[in-house]
């Protein structure tokens, strides 16, 4: 299982506590944790191992949808900030009509990023 994390600044204190509510559940599980370089940096400050790609504005965003396009990614959760602006939203409208043209679980707020890591470590 290969997961995607993204966050926007706004968000990346609210990514590292979702996160860390499954903490138990993800360590020594077999999902792999994939992230954007600044987000990355946090989740691995946390205690998670991540792969970290290039930060979202330099083309993180696109590695990331490169990945789910090439159908390496089961999971992409996207905390987007919704209330700032970013200088790199056309790879942020790119990065989530990929996960649509190939039907990849998208979470892009905390509720729904939760019910998705809910069924899946129950699952595991
Ligand atoms: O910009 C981002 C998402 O669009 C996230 O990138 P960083 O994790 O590098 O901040």
């Amino acid at each position: 299982m290969r997961i995607a994390l993204i966050a926007h600044d706004g968000k990346k204190a609210d990514m590292v506590h979702f996160l860390s509510g499954f903490k138990d559940r993800l360590l020594g599980s077999d999902i792999q944790l994939f992230a954007t370089g600044t987000t990355g940096s946090h989740i691995e400050r946390a205690g998670f191992n991540v792969e970290k790609l290039m930060s979202g504005p330099y083309g993180g965003d696109a590695q990331i949808a490169a990945m789910a396009a090439q159908k390496e990614l089961d999971i992409v959760v996207f905390f987007r900030d919704p209330l700032d602006k970013h200088p790199h939203e056309p790879d942020v409208q790119m990065l989530m009509r990929i996960c649509d043209v190939h039907n990849i679980p998208l979470a892009t707020n905390l509720a729904s990023a939760e019910l998705m890591f809910k069924q899946l470590t129950t699952a595991q």
